[in-house]
């Protein structure tokens, strides 16, 4: 069984292709043991790339990940992938191990995940003569009758070679943005998105419509930021909800976080959340997901202010939020939109950093 766990000591905006640091701590997010009798190699490759190791006993768990946060990547890796058979004998209980390889951000880069065999020198480096050589030279007084039984013999060692290591990956795509829409399936994040930037994101009035990242570009004279519309997230995405792993973790490699609360879903009649409670579950979805997340610079943008009663939901939400950036605005109409996008600069360059946390909310 692979049990996939997204990197969690991996800072995304640090230059990737290391190898983790330290993998041995067992709380550490990257090793995952799990239960298992079988004998295997796998890796989980994300753009954080995560091995899932071999079945090991902890001691071997920790000798291994010693050698994976060695230097010398290219050995070390591969003796991690294939453990001797003795050492497989030895373990009663087996574990699988999982961690992350590395984060592959930018064109070009290698890194190496699996060492190719030894080659062998092939049947004609075992001619006849030769062999007859190598056995007057090694002193054998082997009778030239049974010379045929031992050049198999030799011709079997040294023609073969060695096989190379094995892994299995998995490759996980995260998307790189500056700013992620963060918000409930619906809140109108693809309208948005197409408002603020040339991107013309599909948009439908139903949950679920963007199932896939669509990116767009925010143009200044001296900047451009890249905007992602990241797919609905639910309560319990971090427990995989409505593909919620699938989605969260593009958010894992975003600077800037923009909550986009839908000011009308429990208006007139509506069955939805409050935008205050969609705030409190979208800050728990990230924790969860990944302790920290939403500490990143962050601004609220109170979406469908056109709505009827929106305003008074909107005053609302200013009471109850604090010491955030709030932007109300009508993405179908673009309104608010100038005022988002300067807001929005100043969180992507450092000149204002609001994180958000549930303190800032007043939920009762
Ligand atoms: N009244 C009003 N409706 C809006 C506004 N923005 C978006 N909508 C509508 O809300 C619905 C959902 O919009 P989307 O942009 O698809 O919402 P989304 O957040 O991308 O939804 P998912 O892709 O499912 O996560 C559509 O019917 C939009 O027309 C707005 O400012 N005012
Ligand atoms: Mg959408």
């Amino acid at each position: 069984m692979i049990k996939i766990q997204p990197s969690t000591d991996l800072d995304p905006w640090e230059i990737p292709g290391a190898l983790v640091d330290d993998l041995s701590d067992p709380s550490n997010g990257n090793l995952i043991s799990t239960v298992s009798g079988a004998k295997r190699v796998e890796e989980k490759h994300g753009t954080g790339c995560t091995v899932s190791e071999n079945t090991e006993t902890n001691a071997q768990k920790s000798v291994k990940s010693r050698e994976v946060a060695s230097t010398d990547e290219f050995s070390q890796l591969s003796t991690a992938s294939r453990p001797s058979e003795s050492d497989a004998e030895d373990i009663g209980e087996k574990e699988d191990i999982l961690y992350n390889v590395a984060e592959v951000t930018e064109e070009g880069q290698r890194i190496i995940i699996a060492r190719g065999g030894e080659g062998g020198l092939g049947n004609v480096s075992t001619s006849k003569d030769s062999r007859k050589t190598l056995t007057a030279k090694a002193g054998l007084t082997q009778d030239i009758s049974n010379a045929d039984d031992y050049d198999s013999d030799h011709s079997s060692l040294s023609a073969a070679g060695l096989p190379g290591s094995e892994t299995v990956l998995l490759l996980e795509l995260k998307s790189i943005a500056d700013v992620s829409f963060v918000g409930m399936p619906n809140a109108g994040k693809s309208t948005l998105l197409g408002a603020i930037s040339r991107a013309k994101p599909s948009v439908g009035s139903y949950a679920f419509t963007t199932l896939r990242p669509n990116l767009g570009n925010l143009n200044f004279d001296d900047l451009s930021i890249t905007v992602a519309d990241i797919p609905g997230l639910i309560k319990g995405a971090h427990q995989n909800r409505g593909l919620g792993h699938a989605f969260l973790r593009h958010i894992e490699r975003t600077k800037v976080l923009a909550y986009v609360l839908d000011l009308a879903a429990a208006l007139n009649g509506r069955k939805g959340i409050p935008p205050w409670e969609q705030l409190r579950d979208l800050i728990l979805e990230l924790e969860y997901h990944q302790e920290g997340l939403s500490k990143r610079p962050s601004l609220i943008v109170a979406n469908k202010i056109d709505e009827e009663g929106a305003d008074k939901v909107y005053d609302e939400l200013k009471r109850r939020v604090h010491d955030v950036p709030m932007f109300p605005v009508c993405a179908v109409l673009e309104e608010g939109i100038p005022e988002l996008k300067a807001g929005l600069k100043m969180l992507v360059n450092g000149e204002v950093s609001c994180g958000l946390c549930l303190d800032q909310i007043l939920l009762a």
